[in-house]
């Protein structure tokens, strides 16, 4: 296995993060694309789309960089009828994982664990059809959880359930940990609600409420590697406590056991050792390598490039990697985020 880069802050790459495309067939109203804005528009492909071939080309100059995992994502990546071919074509040295809405997995889910798909995370922000539907300003409520079905039928085990947690859905924050320790095959991911692309900050949840009642009820935490993010471990019990988490708004290495819930936090916003432990390159749908999901001042194009020029453009990205919280924007006295001077050129000042 080659060895990985790392970049100067002693952060290996060993992921990357592929957006297939940034249309959707949601219209969530928290959604930050991947950091590039707006997902509403025509649903044909746009022929800005990278192609399998672009995309496998890119997989198979990376893996020899000791790249061994890849994320499909998107926009909505079961979107692209060519997704059960890319996945197919991905060097086997790879883990393939893919992010969903969950809609298009019923009749698709099989194909998909067949061309190589080895897991899945489903977005489902909550139990109740109409809670759903205003916060994906979609009615599919009942497609996504044939999607869920589809995919654990699959084979596709252990199915993680992605949440947000912003004041919409807090209080079905609950009510959704219980769902994972009772039923075998799913994990639950608590997003925390991420302002800096979509702007409502006043939509914030303290992440730290839900750390330490998740503290509270669980038989074991566990650290991840990647982002030094907390794996709680609830039991089937019955005693997951009454809480009002919105009362003052303001590994696939563990497969679940029976009986036992699985509860990972995401929480980035403001955290530096989550971006200190952080070892994903991104890649936009149009074929612009990207270091950091909160930037979009560090592009860089793929173009219509060789292997050659791809190998020395993934160096340099990774070359130019920095921690957002914690060097890109540093603390200031008064405890707010602000620039880093040193990585304020005309251009990213502009943004
Ligand atoms: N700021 C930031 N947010 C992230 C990062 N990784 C994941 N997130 C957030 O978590 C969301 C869900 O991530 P997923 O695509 O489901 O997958 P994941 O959690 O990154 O990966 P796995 O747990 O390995 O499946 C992302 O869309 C982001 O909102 C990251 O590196 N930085
Ligand atoms: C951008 S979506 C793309 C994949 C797919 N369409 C889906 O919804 O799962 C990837 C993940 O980002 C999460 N997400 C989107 N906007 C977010 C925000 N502002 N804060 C935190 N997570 C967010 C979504 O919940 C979803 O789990
Ligand atoms: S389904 Fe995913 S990409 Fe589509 S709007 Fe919702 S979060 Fe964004
Ligand atoms: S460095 Fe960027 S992509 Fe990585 S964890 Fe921090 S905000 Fe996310």
């Amino acid at each position: 296995m080659d060895e990985p880069l790392s970049d100067d802050f002693g952060r290996e790459v060993t992921g990357v993060r592929i957006s297939l495309t940034d249309r959707c067939n949601f219209d969530c109203v928290y959604c930050h694309n991947e950091g590039l804005g707006d997902t509403r528009g025509p649903m044909e492909p746009s022929e800005n789309e990278m192609s399998a071939d672009e995309i496998v080309r890119f997989l198979e100059v990376v893996e020899g960089y000791g790249v061994d995992s890849v994320k499909f994502t998107g926009g909505e990546p079961m979107l692209r009828e060519d997704l059960e071919e890319i996945i197919r074509r991905t060097p086997d040295s790879m883990e393939v994982s893919m992010t969903t809405n969950g809609t298009f997995l019923p009749g698709r889910a099989e194909d998909l664990n067949a061309a190589g798909l080895d897991r899945v995370n489903v977005s489902q922000d909550a139990l109740d059809p109409e809670a759903f539907a205003a916060i994906t300003e979609s009615g599919a409520y009942e497609r996504v959880i044939e999607g869920v079905e589809a995919a654990l039928d699959a084979g596709l085990a252990p199915v993680k359930l992605n949440m947000v947690v912003f004041e919409h859905t807090a209080g079905y924050v609950e009510g959704m940990v219980d769902h994972v320790a009772k039923n075998d095959g799913l994990q639950l991911q608590l997003i925390e609600y991420m302002p800096e692309l979509t702007g409502k900050p006043e939509w914030n949840i303290d992440i730290g409420r839900v750390h330490d009642w998740l503290a509270d009820i669980a038989d074991r935490v566990e650290h991840r590697e990647m982002h030094d993010r907390k794996r709680y471990f609830i039991s089937d019990d019955g005693t997951v406590p009454e809480v009002d988490l919105a009362d003052d708004a303001v590994d696939s290495d563990h497969p679940d056991a029976d009986g036992v819930g699985m509860v990972e936090i995401v929480d980035p916003v403001e955290n530096e050792t989550f971006c200190a432990n952080c070892g994903r390159v991104r890649v936009t749908h149009e074929g612009y390598l990207k270091g950091c999901l909160n930037r979009n001042d560090d592009l860089r194009s793929m173009g219509e490039m060789t292997r050659e020029e791809i190998a020395e453009t993934f160096e340099a990205v990774v070359a130019n990697r920095v921690p957002y919280y914690g060097e890109y924007l540093i603390e200031g006295e008064d405890g707010e985020y602000e620039f880093n001077e040193k990585y304020l050129s005309p251009a990213s000042a502009a943004d």
